[in-house]
C-alpha cells in the first residue's frame, strides 16, 4: 500500500486560477519522489494542501490509510507530526530572537508525547538533545548558542531539517529547500538529505522547479505542468523516447 495517495486533486482560487487540475500520485514508504515543474505549475499548492494548510474540495489525500481532511484538528495534529516540512526560506522557519539550540527543539516542545528512537530525552539535558540534533545535519556544537542572523544560508537550512527529522517523521516535504541556495552549498544540502533518506529510510517528497536538484536525489519523478501530472517515471527512464515534449525540453534546458 502507498504511504500517501493523492486522488483527482484540483484546486481552483479565486477568479478562475485552476492551480491544480486532477492530480493523482502515490509515493511508496521510503521512496524519494521527486515533483518538478516551472514557476507557477501548482507545487507550492500541491505541498500547502498535502500539508494541510490549503484546504481541497475536488479530490482525496490520505496518509497510511487515513484521509487527510483539514478541519479535524486531532487527526491533523498527529499528521503534522508524522509529516514534516522543509521551506525554501529558512528564515520562515527560525525565530530570529531565539539561539539555534531552542529553535531546534521546539517541535519537541510542541510533541512533549514523542520520544525519537535517536535521541534519548529522559536522560540527556536539553541542549545534548539539541546538539545530538545539529550532529545529525552535520552542524557542530559550537552553532548552540548562535542566533539565526549568525548563521549562512546553508546552515540556516540545515537547521530547518533538523528541526523537521527531531519528531522523527514518516513522510518529509522539501519545497525548493535550495532555491536560495548557491551552487556549491545546494549541492551539499541536496548530499545531507540523500545520506539521511538512506539511514533513517524516511520518505522524501521533494518539490523544485531544477531537474537536476531533482535527478540527484530521487527514485520516482512527476512532471507537473500547469497543474497537471504530465509525466511520471523512474529515474532511470529518464532518457526514455516515450518522455513527455515537455520533460525533453526541460532536460534539454538543463543542458544534462
Ligand atoms: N493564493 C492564491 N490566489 C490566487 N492564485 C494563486 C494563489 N496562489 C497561487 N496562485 C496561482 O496558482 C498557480 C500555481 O501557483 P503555485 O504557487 O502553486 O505554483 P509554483 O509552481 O509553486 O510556482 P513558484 O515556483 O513560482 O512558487 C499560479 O497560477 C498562481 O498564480
Amino acid at each position: 500500500m502507498s504511504q500517501l495517495i493523492v486522488e483527482n486533486l484540483s484546486i481552483h482560487y479565486s477568479k478562475g486560477v485552476k492551480a491544480l487540475d486532477n492530480v493523482s500520485l502515490a509515493v511508496n514508504k521510503g521512496e524519494c519522489v521527486g515533483i518538478v515543474g516551472e514557476s507557477g505549475s501548482g507545487k507550492s499548492t500541491l505541498a500547502k494542501v498535502l500539508l494541510g494548510l490549503q484546504p481541497y474540495k475536488e479530490g482525496y489525500i490520505a496518509f497510511e490509510g487515513n484521509q487527510i481532511v483539514p478541519k479535524k484538528k486531532e487527526a491533523l495534529r498527529e499528521y503534522r507530526r508524522q509529516v514534516q516540512m522543509v521551506f525554501q526560506d529558512a528564515n520562515s522557519t527560525l525565530n530570529p530572537k531565539l539561539p539555534i539550540w531552542k529553535s531546534v527543539l521546539e517541535p519537541l516542545d510542541n510533541f512533549k508525547e514523542v520520544q525519537p528512537s535517536f535521541l534519548n530525552r529522559e536522560e540527556a539535558s536539553r541542549k545534548d538533545l539539541a546538539k545530538a540534533l545539529l550532529k545529525m545535519v552535520g552542524l557542530d556544537a559550537h552553532m548552540l548558542e548562535r542566533f539565526p542572523v549568525e548563521l549562512s544560508g546553508g546552515q540556516k537550512q540545515r537547521v530547518s531539517i533538523a528541526r523537521a527529522l527531531s519528531l522523527e517523521p514518516g513522510l518529509l516535504i522539501c519545497d525548493e529547500p535550495t532555491a536560495s541556495l548557491d551552487v556549491t552549498v545546494q549541492k551539499q544540502i541536496l548530499q545531507l538529505l540523500k545520506g539521511l533518506q538512506e539511514k533513517t529510510e524516511m520518505t522524501i517528497l521533494f518539490i523544485s522547479h531544477d531537474i537536476r536538484a531533482v535527478t540527484f536525489l530521487c527514485n520516482q519523478i512527476i512532471v507537473l505542468k500547469d497543474g497537471l501530472v504530465v509525466d511520471w517515471f523512474p529515474l532511470e527512464e529518464l532518457y526514455h523516447e516515450d518522455r513527455h515534449p515537455y520533460t525533453k525540453a526541460l532536460i534539454k534546458a538543463a543542458s544534462f
